[in-house]
């Protein structure tokens, strides 16, 4: 049979090797899926930057292939990815991404776990119905609070708002939009009350579609806005909140693929 290439991937699963991955991070900044793959992983192959949805192969220190890969920015997007993912063989994904905090306990630089999602997503709703649960993986949940423990970094782990978009859907009102609508003005105050953490594009989505399609998923964001006290990303604060989201995500990836 001949390798089939998936198209927005731009690989299949013969790529793969012999020893191919099941578990795959997944970042929506494709640099962020180099960093890792540099960073993190040996032996590292490019497989694919098609459309800038870069994916690596590589290998974990225990010796465990894994891929970096690429989901690009908001649901639809990752949709896409996520389903040639699967195609490939993929049975857990990790996303590791960026987000705004909206409690004010919950820092700038620091990283929240999610254990499900607030999901205000259009391209799930084509893939289950609108009450269909957005729940993380229990045993890869776990696996990442273990790691954020063992490394020694603080983390807050709780729900995540997944919206569909950066400025309209997280209530932000400095931006070339001159009219939020009504029905978003306050949404954030309700959903902090609501004791939701932070909010982010993705997770809603990859939850479901992990519930739907049966693979495992789970999330972690470094905090890059505080949304209690400004609307702005703080770059000053980035590169700490997504190193060390990255350093939980590939230690956990090790202590699940242990455990499995
Ligand atoms: O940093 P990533 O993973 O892209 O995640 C967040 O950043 C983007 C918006 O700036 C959205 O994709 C959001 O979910
Ligand atoms: O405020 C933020 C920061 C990163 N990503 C988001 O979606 N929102």
């Amino acid at each position: 049979m001949p390798n089939k290439h998936f198209y927005h991937i731009g690989f299949g699963q013969d790529d793969l090797g012999s020893l191919p991955p099941s578990i795959a991070l997944l970042s929506g900044d494709p640099e962020r899926s180099r960093l890792i793959a540099q960073t993190y992983l040996q032996d590292v192959r490019l497989l694919s930057e098609n459309r800038g949805l870069n994916s690596y192969l590589g290998f974990l220190p225990n010796g465990r292939p894994i891929l970096s890969a690429t989901s690009g920015m908001g649901a639809p997007s990752l949709s896409i990815v996520v389903n040639e993912l699967v195609q490939v063989g993929i049975e857990q994904i990790i996303r590791i991404g960026t987000c705004g905090s909206i409690q004010p306990h919950i820092a700038v630089g620091s990283v929240v776990i999610s254990n499900a999602a607030l999901c205000r997503q259009g391209a799930a709703n084509d893939i289950a119905p609108v009450e269909y649960p957005a729940a993380a993986d229990p045993f890869l949940t776990v696996a990442l609070v273990k790691a954020a423990q063992e490394l020694k970094v603080d983390y807050h782990l709780g729900i995540t708002a997944s919206v569909d978009t950066f400025y309209e859907g997280q209530e932000r009102t400095d931006s070339a939009n001159p009219n939020l609508m009504r029905s978003l003005r306050g949404i954030t105050e309700e959903y902090r009350q609501l004791n939701i953490l932070n909010y982010e594009m993705e997770c809603g989505t990859l939850f479901k579609m992990a519930g739907v399609y049966d693979f495992a998923a789970a999330a972690i964001c470094g905090v890059i806005a505080g949304r209690i006290v400004s609307e702005n990303i703080i770059l000053e604060q980035r590169d700490k909140a997504v190193k060390n989201a990255i350093a939980i995500a590939v230690h956990a990836a090790a202590i699940f693929e242990s455990a499995n």
